[in-house]
């Protein structure tokens, strides 16, 4: 068993089975959820022999944040049904790491008390069908210090996902940590007429970078630089949005190609290993996001739990790294990899 497959099992243990299937689920027949890990497994390494590489400096900065190993804790709802310390927990652990969390709008944890136990972190946004409750978790969230917005764009609505049979009740106090006054909570869903417009209200809003979540495509991440953004995260969710869709590993050169250096690209899906850090890297990412291996270190030891998951990836980065004849992050070229046989 990989050490993904293994940490999986252990929050299998441990977690109710219908928290446990809306983790690791995906939309559809769940295709692409299984295409994420196997399109990174398809990059082959072309490691350089004869390196010194008795030092190996997995630092790098994001946004101009500077972090342990390019490797972050990608926005994931409702950190409380995993454990009862929630995003208090996954900040900490995150921050113990030197690694930077993207808290999610769906926080079951307040944002100023998330804010208060974090290292750097940035604030993904849903834009909600209430503008104004929008607003309000934007300004929230700049005034706790989030260094940048993280805007995803692939949710207009939610992605139906077959092994999460409407049988995870979310408790009400974990859906309204952060919507205490709300009377309708129609008005706290995802709003579907998101555009590229929106980039810039969130920057005049915040004066934050904002960067969009969710791209898949060239012209798509052009447009988003074009409307203002910082940068781009290469995501498919997760698989949990539309079935089908590309690979992040596949789609991630057509975007670093668009982008062509005028903003920072980074991307999530399946990267279960260092290899797959450095095949990211390798391919063009600044860094990578991980979303249920963080969830599954965070059910299984808490705060722990979720540092060990972060550190174990990037030593396996910096062994990787070695290995492959890379001392630092810039080393990490396209050079390193192949398309080989799947
Ligand atoms: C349980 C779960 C909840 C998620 N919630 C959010 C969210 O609130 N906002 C968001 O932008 N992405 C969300 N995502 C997507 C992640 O940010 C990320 O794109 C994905 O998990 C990366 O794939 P991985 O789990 O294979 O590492 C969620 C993913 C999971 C598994
Ligand atoms: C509340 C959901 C929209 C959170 C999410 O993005 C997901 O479960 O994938």
């Amino acid at each position: 068993m990989t050490p993904y497959a293994i940490l999986e099992e252990r929050a299998r243990a441990v977690l109710p089975r219908p928290v446990f299937d809306y983790y690791a689920g995906g939309a559809g027949d769940e295709d692409t959820l299984a295409a994420n890990a196997r399109a990174w497994s398809a990059v082959r390494l072309r490691p350089r022999v004869l390196r010194d590489v008795s030092r190996v400096d997995t630092s790098t900065t994001v946004l101009g944040a500077r972090i342990a190993a390019p490797v972050l804790v990608a926005p994931t709802a409702f950190h409380r049904l995993a454990h009862p310390s929630g995003e208090l927990a996954t900040a900490e652990g995150t921050a113990a790491a030197g690694s930077l969390l993207v808290l999610s709008t769906r926080s079951s944890t307040r944002i100023e008390s998330v804010a208060a136990a974090a290292g750097p972190w940035w604030f993904q946004v849903y834009l909600l069908r209430d503008r104004g409750l929008t607003k309000e978790f934007v300004q929230r969230a700049t005034a706790a210090g989030a260094r940048a917005l993280v805007l995803t764009g692939d949710t207009p609505y939610v992605g139906r996902k077959r092994r999460d049979r409407g049988s995870l009740a979310i408790p009400d106090e974990d859906f309204r940590a952060n919507l205490e006054r709300l009377t309708d909570v129609a008005l706290a869903e995802q709003a579907a007429n998101v555009t590229f417009d929106d980039i810039g209200w969130l920057h005049e809003l915040s004066r934050l970078p904002v960067l969009v979540k969710g791209v898949l495509r060239g012209d798509d991440a052009a447009r988003c630089l074009e409307a203002g953004a910082a940068g781009v995260v290469v995501s498919n969710h997760g698989g949990r949005q539309l079935d089908g869709a590309v690979a992040t590993a596949e789609a991630l050169p057509e975007v670093v190609e668009a982008i062509a250096g005028r903003g920072e690209v980074l991307v999530d899906g399946g990267v279960r290993s260092g290899r797959d850090v450095v095949r990211a890297l390798a391919l063009g990412a600044r860094a990578v996001l991980l979303g249920r291996s963080v969830l599954w270190g965070l059910a299984t030891e808490g705060a722990a739990g979720v540092q060990r998951v972060l550190t174990e990836v990037q030593e396996d980065t910096a062994h990787v790294m070695a290995l492959a004849g890379a001392s630092s992050v810039d080393e990490v070229t396209s050079d390193l990899v192949t398309l080989g046989a799947v």
